[in-house]
């Protein structure tokens, strides 16, 4: 038998890539900590339904602490919150050889191979959209960007064999020679999420919205001046276009806010998974997680984000139950916004 490709984190993003890599026949190995989650997908109850595929399939299927055995390939797909946690129970069963993939949001593979080495991390980005709905349902609501690249940007033997891999899930996924490029800029497009999930908005509507404008582009530019900083060029994908906001050039920008807006209007996920967090699970997100890599690297470089500080203060007051989601969260962005 071959060796299994392990997924750590079968929710909506592991639970969908590990079901379609099952279902183009590959080994695959599921592990999540929600028990029931686990028991379905290990009786073949993992249900992918929704307007972008629909069938059953299941797999053998562990909690962490049951894992046996050390493996070249663990997909990582927890929320950033969770990845030092989980990064930490799966490096006994990483193998010598062997690589994490982080298909997560967030510049997680810095933490990653701060615990497992830089040369046992390999990059990814994904722009899909999913949710889990209940132990053994997902929906895959809408396909989306998948990209995989080696750290340093290097073309290796291991990288094409895991982009040949997750083409059987997504076949215009792409090779790219700078995934921080596209990190960088899912952290430009997700800091829009992010604050579109203040409110109780689409995506769409409050991309469309001309109240939002000007705080949507502060923000991203806010974001996107710190990849500069970095010496990242960030790249586009769905709709979004990083050059025309690192430029200020309206018109582009006006045009890539179009494009967001379709490439998100009438989709079977109309809001954000931070958003879901908030308002239906009712749980902690990782808004904090994913922007204290980018805040850290803005005081490195001296650079002020009164904007994303402002962002994770007021979802954390949503999370602590202090604030409600509604306009008014939104507007108090926007406050800081016009401020400058
Ligand atoms: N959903 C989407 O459409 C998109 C998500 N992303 C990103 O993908 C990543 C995964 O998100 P998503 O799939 O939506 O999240 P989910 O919550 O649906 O799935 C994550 C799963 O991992 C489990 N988990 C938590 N901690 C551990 C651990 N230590 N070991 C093993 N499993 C663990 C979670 O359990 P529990 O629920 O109990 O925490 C959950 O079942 C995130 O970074 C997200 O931002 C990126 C693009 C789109
Ligand atoms: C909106 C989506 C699915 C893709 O950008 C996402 O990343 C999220 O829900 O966190």
């Amino acid at each position: 038998m071959a060796e299994p490709v392990v997924i750590w984190g079968a929710g909506a993003i592991g639970g969908t890539i590990g079901a379609f890599l099952r279902r183009a026949g590959h080994e695959v190995m599921f592990v999540d900590v929600v028990p029931e989650h686990v028991a379905a997908i290990a009786a073949g109850r993992l249900r992918i339904e929704g307007p972008a595929a629909s069938f059953t399939t299941g797999g053998p299927a562990f909690l962490p602490g049951k894992v046996q055995g050390r493996y070249r390939l663990i997909i990582l797909a927890v929320k950033a919150h969770h990845t030092t946690a989980a990064t930490r129970a799966l490096l006994p069963h990483l193998a010598e050889d062997g690589a994490v993939v982080s298909c997560q949001n967030g510049l997680n593979e810095l933490t990653i191979a701060d615990i497992v080495g830089r040369s046992r991390t390999i990059g990814a980005f994904v722009n899909f959209y999913a949710d889990y709905l209940e132990p053994g349902r997902i929906s895959y609501a809408k396909r989306g960007a998948v990209v995989v690249g080696e750290l340093d940007g290097a073309r290796t033997p291991r990288l094409a064999a895991l982009h040949g891999l997750l083409r059987d899930f997504e076949p215009d996924a792409i090779l790219s020679g700078n995934v921080f490029g596209y990190l960088w800029g899912k952290a430009g497009y997700g800091a829009i999420l992010k604050a579109s999930a203040l409110t109780d908005d689409t995506i769409a509507d409050f991309i469309a919205s001309p109240a939002r404008r000007p705080m949507i582009v502060a923000l991203v530019r806010e974001i996107l001046a710190v990849a500069a900083a970095e010496g990242v060029t960030p790249l586009g994908f769905d709709g979004f276009d990083p050059q025309a906001f690192l430029k200020g050039d309206a018109a582009a920008i006006e045009l890539s806010m179009g494009r967001m807006e379709s490439f998100n209007r009438g989709s079977a996920k109309p809001r954000s998974g931070i958003w879901r967090d908030l308002a239906v699970r009712k749980r902690p997100t990782d808004v904090a997680a994913q922007l204290a890599p980018v805040r850290a690297a803005a005081r490195r470089h001296g650079l002020r984000m009164p904007l994303a500080d402002e962002l994770v203060a007021l979802v954390g007051e949503i999370e602590r139950g202090t604030r409600v989601i509604g306009d008014e969260a939104a507007d108090a962005l926007c406050a800081v916004a016009a401020r400058g």
